[in-house]
């Protein structure tokens, strides 16, 4: 029986000690999930899992439950006798969470123990400044610190002007520029992974995330997988995994949770976008457009330069995430001030940050 390296798997040694707390249990790591049905990787292979009733007896909201990406404590760590039970959640340091405007309940996570996030824009005809920033914004509010992935460098002739802009709205964050015509910008992103390191993708559809993705894996992720179900009868399947080891060491997760939190967060730039280069032009920072004098966004509607309609939609986005009466920045910085508490903390997390990649960049 060859036994899988944990270590190689992100399992670190705080995560180990937490783990070590629970006697009879088994340590594994969340592979994938369909509705209450989890695949967890242990020490010994891949096992069926589900949570025990205790578990969800005790889990309040939805992002209690495990998730892709989680480390769990299980009951076995082999399919014999059916579906291992989960029965505790070892600690996260980051957490992907999508959530319907306003409700607290239907909160979904979507990956968690995520260390480096790619935000990725193309640099193709829809590069927007905006939507990086709300990207950034989403991934620093999640706890894995991002980094910002430029693809499609070959259909690009301004690339030093869109750098120094972009410079501008991600201060400290590394750029990396890619193309698939060439090799150097993914080896770029080989080097955020190694034994122990899981990165995620963000960005809108069509982007490239799936070709920078399929470069980093090579064939294994195209591999289907020889699963057993409960009986213990092989099955062959072709569903996709969500978290994949690569063979150099590091780990990639790409769920459909993420990629749909990136396409909800595309359709949110698209809707503020406009209004929000309107916004800068208001007399008054703070203008909420409802009438203050110099309001450009209102001077806009009234020389029939924005539709109405898109202006009440923008209100009743802010209304429905709580926000109401703020513009789109101060959601945003208000969604980065509840996830870090103060702004000193989120300047802290920034500061790190920035520390960590110099150091990657030896200086
Ligand atoms: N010219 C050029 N095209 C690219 C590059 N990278 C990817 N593409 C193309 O862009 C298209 C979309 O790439 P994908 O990798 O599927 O994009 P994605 O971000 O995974 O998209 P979703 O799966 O919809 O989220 C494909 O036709 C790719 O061949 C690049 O560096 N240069
Ligand atoms: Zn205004």
């Amino acid at each position: 029986m060859n036994t899988i390296n944990m270590k190689n798997l992100g399992l670190s040694g705080s995560l180990l000690d937490e783990a070590r707390s629970f006697r009879d249990l088994y340590v594994g790591r969340v592979l994938s999930q369909s509705k209450d049905l989890y695949r967890v990787v242990t020490e010994r292979g891949e096992v069926a899992a589900e949570v025990s009733g205790k578990f969800r007896f005790d889990a309040v909201t939805p992002s209690d439950y495990p998730a892709v990406g989680d480390f769990v404590m299980v009951d076995r760590d082999d399919d014999e006798g059916g579906n291992a039970v989960i029965h505790r959640l070892l600690r996260r340091k980051s957490l992907f969470v999508r959530r319907a405007a306003g409700t607290a309940k239907e909160e979904q996570v979507v990956a968690a123990n995520v260390d480096t996030v790619f935000v990725c824009m193309a640099l193709g005809g829809d590069y927007n400044l905006r939507r990086v920033e709300r990207y950034l914004g989403l991934a620093w509010s999640s706890g894995a610190v991002p980094v910002v992935v430029l693809t499609k460098a070959d259909l690009c002739r301004d690339l030093s002007e869109r750098l120094s802009r972009l410079e501008a709205v991600a201060p400290g964050v590394a750029v990396v520029v890619t193309s698939s015509l060439t090799d150097d910008g993914w080896q770029a992103l080989r080097s955020y992974l190694g034994p122990g390191r899981t990165v995620a993708f963000i960005g809108s559809s069509g982007v490239g995330k799936s070709t920078l993705i399929n470069r980093l894996v090579g064939r294994d992720l195209l591999a289907t997988g020889e699963v057993r179900d409960g009986d213990g009868r092989g099955r062959h399947t072709t569903t996709r995994r969500e978290l994949v080891v690569l063979a150099g060491g590091g780990v990639v997760i790409d769920t459909p949770g993420m990629r749909e939190l990136a396409l909800e967060r595309a359709d949110l730039v698209r809707t503020f976008a406009d209004i929000d280069d309107l916004a800068t032009q208001c007399r008054f920072r703070d203008c909420t457009h409802k009438g203050e004098p110099g309001c450009a966004v209102a001077r806009a509607v009234a020389d029939g330069l924005l539709d109405p309609g898109r202006l009440a939609g923008y209100r009743k986005l802010c209304k429905e995430a709580l926000y109401e009466g703020l513009h789109s920045r101060q959601v945003e910085a208000e969604k980065m001030a509840m996830m870090f508490g103060t702004k000193g903390a989120m300047k802290e997390a920034r500061r790190s940050a920035r520390e960590k990649n110099r150091r990657r960049q030896g200086y």
